[in-house]
């Protein structure tokens, strides 16, 4: 027998091709079977103008027939105004319907979309009621008293990720997609948005796809070497062109993956945050400088010399990326006190493990211009080819011509190494330039720019790259080289595309992956 005949037999045994294909065909959501979910889809235990309810399964209309008490259809994909009021299917609540009276709860905007044409696949009703937890509470009690499973009415409270999931199950998006509205959700600044929208937009999953199909066709290729071999057929003599050709696909995809991946390490500090710290002697005006470019008081400013004892770090927002910068205890010369001796050792070690730096210098004294600590901590081995911006602060201190002295002596003393700032923390002249420079720096490192989205995947994606994908194409290659095992050397090229196959979700037994995505995933998503 065909040592690949069972190979070829799982590659075309993919029960979510087959899932995906019958539901181009039919219009019956794969979920139907399953409980209809509903879920406060905005931020529980908030007072705001509108909250938002999302019901989704096949008891939508059953649901909206209950809450507004009519038994018309309602419109397909239009808002509508009604009136939402306890439903009087259930015994209990005869009570509140005591001689035809119905109980108001709301007066809200619905919308209804019919499956397939939803985000869940599903039938979904949208409730955009007013926000206010009585309200909200009132109606999520309302749609619970509906569930009664004796009369075939399942319905529950969605658990988190339920929604996506149900997207998932029914053939919507795909595991990078899902993730890509997660990431998005969740991005605070510019660039984390953008490339969060490019997975859900599935500029991703079209990649992931090639790499795939290029895998698969590979394999194709070898299973027909294996194929005519078996044969003692003539007709193929070039088998080993062919394995050359595969050889050389399967290298340029593993080059690919490495590049992707690299581009991915960069892009991760947009996730992550880019570690920026200030370093500079006592009141240079390193707080101040944090103060002008987060546009408030994040650090303490004051005129006695070290204020700041310790690191403080802040979450801010520069040029749309996201920073996490470090107001440091200063570098200065010997001290006695045991804290700030401290305070300076952590403020090294922060600028060590840091991604960019900020030098503060005052102009204003030039025999303090650069101290001696300063400088032997700048030619520091550990901290050679660090990224470094000096900054002459207090401009509006001195005139031109001493800020002009000032900025030939750094560059004597340092070289044309590191770009030169001047700015004034008073006035705020500089400050934009300087923010320019480091949205320049901010770009090279995370290497993204406006016409280039970074790519930000999630650690499970990641890990599967390095773990299944990259490892069985690397395998591949060595295990061909090691003794020309086709069969061997298939099943690795096979390890690689489930691997691809794990991330996309289309994967044989994945629950236990899709348990693990949609539980990062947040309740009413
Ligand atoms: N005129 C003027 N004063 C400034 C400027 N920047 C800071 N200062 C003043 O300089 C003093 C020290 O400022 P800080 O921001 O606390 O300096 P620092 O480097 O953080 O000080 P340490 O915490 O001691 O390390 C304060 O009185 C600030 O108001 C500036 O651009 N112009």
């Amino acid at each position: 027998m065909n040592p690949f005949f069972s190979l070829r037999s799982r590659l075309i045994s993919k029960p979510l091709f087959v899932r995906r294909a019958l539901y181009s065909r039919i219009t019956k959501p794969l979920t139907s079977q399953l409980p209809t979910i509903y879920a406060l889809s905005t931020p529980a235990n908030q007072n705001s103008a509108i909250a938002i309810i999302r019901i989704s399964g096949s008891h939508s209309k059953y649901i909206y027939s209950q809450l507004v008490c009519s038994n018309a259809a309602p419109p397909i994909r239009k808002a509508m105004l009604r009136n939402i009021y306890i439903p009087s299917s259930n015994n209990s609540n005869q009570l509140h319907h005591q001689e035809g009276k119905k109980i108001l709860l709301d007066s809200s905007l619905l919308l209804y979309f019919q499956a397939p044409n939803s985000f869940t696949g599903e039938d979904i009703l949208e409730l955009h009621v007013h926000g206010g937890k009585a309200v909200v509470d009132g109606i999520l009690k309302a749609i619970e008293s509906l569930h009664d499973k004796s009369r075939g009415k399942d319905i529950r409270f969605a658990l988190p990720g339920d929604f996506s999931r149900r997207a998932f199950q029914n053939g919507k998006f795909d595991l990078t997609q899902l993730e890509g509205i997660k990431d998005l959700i969740d991005s605070e600044t510019e660039t984390q948005r953008r490339s969060a929208l490019s997975s859900f937009n599935g500029k991703n999953k079209i990649l992931f796809d090639n790499w795939r199909k290029s895998i698969l066709e590979d394999m194709a290729q070898l299973t027909a070497i294996i194929d005519f071999a078996d044969d003692n057929s003539q007709e193929i003599d070039n088998t080993d062109m062919i394995f050359h050709g595969v050889e050389d696909n399967v290298k340029r995809l593993r080059d690919e993956i490495v590049i992707f991946m690299r581009k991915v390490e960069k892009s991760t500090i947009l996730q992550d945050g880019i570690k920026l710290v200030l370093l500079g002697a006592p009141n240079v005006g390193k707080s101040s400088l944090v103060n002008s470019l987060t546009n408030d008081d994040t650090s303490i400013v004051s005129d006695i010399p070290g204020t700041t004892r310790d690191s403080i770090d802040a979450m801010i927002n520069i040029n749309g990326y996201k920073v996490i910068i470090c107001d440091t205890a200063g570098i200065r010369g010997k001290s006695s006190d045991k804290i700030e001796i401290l305070g300076m050792e952590k403020a090294r070690r922060k600028s060590v493990q840091s991604d960019l730096c900020l030098f503060i210098v005052d102009p204003t004294d030039s025999s303090k211009l650069l101290s001696e600590d300063v400088l032997t901590h700048l030619s520091a081995d550990d901290f050679e080819g660090k990224p470094v911006i000096i900054v002459v602060n207090k401009s509006d201190l001195v005139s031109n011509d001493k800020m002009m002295e000032a900025v030939d002596d750094l560059q004597m003393r340092l070289g044309t190494k590191y770009p030169i700032v001047c700015v004034s923390c008073k006035t705020k002249k500089g400050i934009e330039s300087l923010i320019d420079i480091l949205t320049r720096d901010f770009e090279h490192l995370s290497q993204s720019s406006t016409d280039s989205s970074p790519i930000i995947v999630s650690k499970r994606v990641t890990e599967i790259l390095k773990n299944d994908v990259l490892y069985g194409l690397e395998e591949f290659l060595s295990s061909k080289a090691f003794d020309n095992d086709i069969v061997m050397a298939t099943e690795n090229l096979k390890y690689a595309s489930d691997g691809i196959a794990k991330i996309t979700g289309q994967a044989i037994g994945i629950e236990e992956i899709l348990d693990s995505v949609f539980s990062k995933f947040c309740i009413g998503k």
